[in-house]
């Protein structure tokens, strides 16, 4: 039978903490990031939710929690694989930048429609400023987006859901999605056929496992999925 899905989105990172636009800048866990993974993990130890197999983001944050939440699960042997498709929206110029800078720069009318957007991505990093990756020896192998709206997740998440997250599921293993607030968004969207403007809004929280069980078609049997600890997914 088909086997059993589990999103993880990663918990507070150190840039978090200053509501600042990470997307593909790789900063580590925060304190309370790495309890929320554990705790993810410790979820599915208890619910017998035990992964067979674990695909991450290429960023660290995303490789901690499931680290983390595979090791208090006692399924830290597991194989892995990891891709840029997975990884957090890019966010373009804004990536470095905090609210206020954002709102100096751009001004309130355009920070409101990017946030409400799902096709209108922020104007694009400049190749070697501070915060742009495309010199990073991870993604040598692949050209690497400038900037991202929600529509430029999703199809470049689907290409890896399909060719290397689907054959998974098709064999019956239990699959560990390990990544980020939009990348899960991306496939959220995919498997709940959830609108351009619904998904703008909605928000999975963070080291809370996600199951969804699917049919032979992929669709989820409970829509949106179930979280392992539905109060905790309630804030
Ligand atoms: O400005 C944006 C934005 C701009 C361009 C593309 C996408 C988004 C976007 O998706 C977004 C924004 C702000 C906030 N909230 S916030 O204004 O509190 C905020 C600002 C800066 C950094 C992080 C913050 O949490 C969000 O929750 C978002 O999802």
């Amino acid at each position: 039978a088909m086997g059993t899905l589990v999103l993880l989105r990663h918990g507070q990172s150190v840039w978090n903490a200053e509501n600042l636009f990470t997307g593909w800048v790789d900063v580590p866990l925060s304190e309370t990031g790495e309890q929320e993974a554990r705790r993810g993990g410790e979820l599915m130890r208890e619910t017998g939710l035990l992964p067979d197999v674990v695909h991450t983001s290429l960023l660290r944050r995303a490789i901690s929690t499931a680290n983390l939440a595979l090791d208090a699960a006692d399924r830290h042997w597991i194989p892995v694989r990891r891709d840029w498709r997975l990884n957090e929206r890019h966010y373009g110029a804004l990536q470095g930048k905090d609210k206020k800078q954002t709102l100096d720069e751009f001004g309130e009318e355009q920070f409101m429609r990017w946030r409400r957007s799902y096709d209108e991505p922020p104007p694009a990093i400049e190749r070697g400023s501070e915060f742009d990756q495309s010199g990073d020896p991870r993604y040598a192998f692949d050209e690497v987006p400038a900037t991202e709206c929600l529509a430029d997740v999703v199809a470049r998440f689907l290409p890896y859901w399909e060719s290397a997250v689907v054959p998974d599921l098709r064999a019956g293993k239990t699959v560990l999605l390990a990544a980020h607030g939009n990348s899960l968004r991306a496939l959220v969207k995919h498997l709940d056929g959830v609108s351009d403007s619904d998904i703008v809004g909605l928000n999975i929280p963070t080291g809370i496992p996600l199951r969804y069980e699917l049919d032979d078609e992929l669709r989820p049997t409970v829509a949106g999925g179930t979280y392992l600890d539905p109060e905790a997914a309630k804030t």
